[in-house]
């Protein structure tokens, strides 16, 4: 999602190279080089950098021009980056970030493109489970095109029982959650193979045990930045610090718990709000109208047999239809894959559904929808 256009295509700047965006720090960036990157001939699809790999790291500003033309460098960003020469031995110290590669996803509180998934974390007691809560933030995940993790964490607070009935009920919204306890270590290795080869966010609400599991899963080198408090680490990202740091099992994660990254309402467009509730999604297709919104409408094959959360799903519903009225429709619908087959659409809902398939995808006016503050 949210593609964005290089701002200089490759060759245009000459003795540019690729990099990757580890960290940020009010107008720095920490920008890896690595060797196998330099002068990478396709940016597309690069991978994840290898993070057992030493590539040189280096601090750089941005050109003027990006700030210009307001492109918000992120953490987690593939950027072309130019390097003064004959500066240092091998690289020099100073890059200049000179234009953003493609996003495939991201976020914007805390700012962070190309994340492939988060972990969504609930305490199973202290404070005790908010399915609401919960179930908001999963929808807001899904809604950014996240893999979702669900994270059960002080299993040792409670009854085996109590977190089996709680892992059942995660299992029937379509979720394979993973139970935690970050004191007592239970199902750390698990979760530390479910972060490899991803770029990761943690995000839940307060005082479920976010800081205290990247305390337990970052290694002893890197607790000095972490161990921060909770308020203390919020503070820090008012002042723009994000952070991407190595799993010791490989892949990263975002130093970010100050931000509940998933508040709010999801930027969707109301038809595909059903795509964010993975228990429901083989039952979509089916319907009688193309366009049907799985409410009221004859012919639905959504709605029932009855599913738990489908409440919330109309709850939300609404709210992404204010949200799309208050922005005079502007939220489009992704280009859904044609299944070929014609379906009538309710009088109702004539006037919206002509409007949606005239609609593409414009990557701008998302942005500026979720845009920094
Ligand atoms: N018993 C138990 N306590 C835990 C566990 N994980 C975290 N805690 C405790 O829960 C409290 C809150 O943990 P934090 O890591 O600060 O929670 P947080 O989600 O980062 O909270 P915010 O910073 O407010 O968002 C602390 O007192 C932790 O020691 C656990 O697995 N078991
Ligand atoms: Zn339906």
């Amino acid at each position: 999602m949210n593609l964005q256009t290089p701002v200089s295509s490759k060759g245009d700047v000459p003795g540019t190279y690729i990099g990757w965006v580890r960290a940020v720090q009010a107008n720095f960036y920490r920008v890896r080089l690595d060797p196998a990157l330099v002068a990478a001939d396709s940016h597309l699809d690069l991978p994840a950098p290898d993070e057992k790999s030493t590539p040189a790291e280096i601090l750089c500003t941005r050109r003027a021009k990006l700030k210009k033309t307001r492109q918000q460098v992120m953490v987690g960003d593939w950027v072309e980056v130019s390097l003064s020469p004959g500066v240092g031995d091998l690289w020099p110290e100073q890059g200049v970030i000179e234009g953003i590669l493609p996003r495939r996803t991201q976020l914007h509180r805390p700012a962070i493109a190309n994340l492939t998934q988060t972990l969504v974390v609930m305490a199973l007691a202290e404070p005790a489970p908010d399915p609401h809560l919960l179930n908001r933030l999963l929808v807001q995940a899904e809604a950014s095109q996240l893999r979702v993790q669900v994270i059960l964490n002080k299993a040792d607070c409670v009854d085996p029982a109590v977190a089996v009935s709680w892992m059942n009920r995660v299992q029937s919204w379509g979720y394979a959650p993973l139970l935690v306890s970050v004191r007592t270590g239970l199902g750390i290795p698990a979760l530390l193979e479910r972060c490899r080869q991803q770029i990761s966010v943690v995000t839940g609400p307060s005082g479920v045990g976010k800081s205290s599991l990247l305390n337990r899963i970052l290694p002893d080198a890197q607790l000095a930045t972490q161990a921060v408090s909770g308020r203390l680490r919020q503070g820090r990202h008012t002042t723009r610090h994000v952070e991407l740091f190595p799993l010791p099992e490989g892949g990263w994660i975002a130093d970010s718990p100050g931000f509940n990254a998933l508040e709010g309402i999801p930027l969707v467009h109301p038809v595909q709000l059903i795509q964010c509730f993975p228990e429901v999604r083989d039952r979509l297709g089916h319907c009688q109208f193309r366009d049907c919104l799985h409410d009221q409408e004859p012919g639905c094959r959504v709605r029932y047999p009855e599913w738990e959360r489908h409440s919330l799903y109309l709850e939300l519903l609404q709210e992404v239809q204010e949200l799309q009225q208050g922005e005079g429709g502007s939220i489009p619908a992704r280009q859904e894959p044609r299944d070929g087959s014609e379906k009538k659409i309710p009088p109702r809902h004539r006037h919206l559904s002509r409007r949606y398939i005239r609609q593409t995808f414009h990557s701008q006016k998302l942005d500026s929808l979720g845009s920094e503050k």
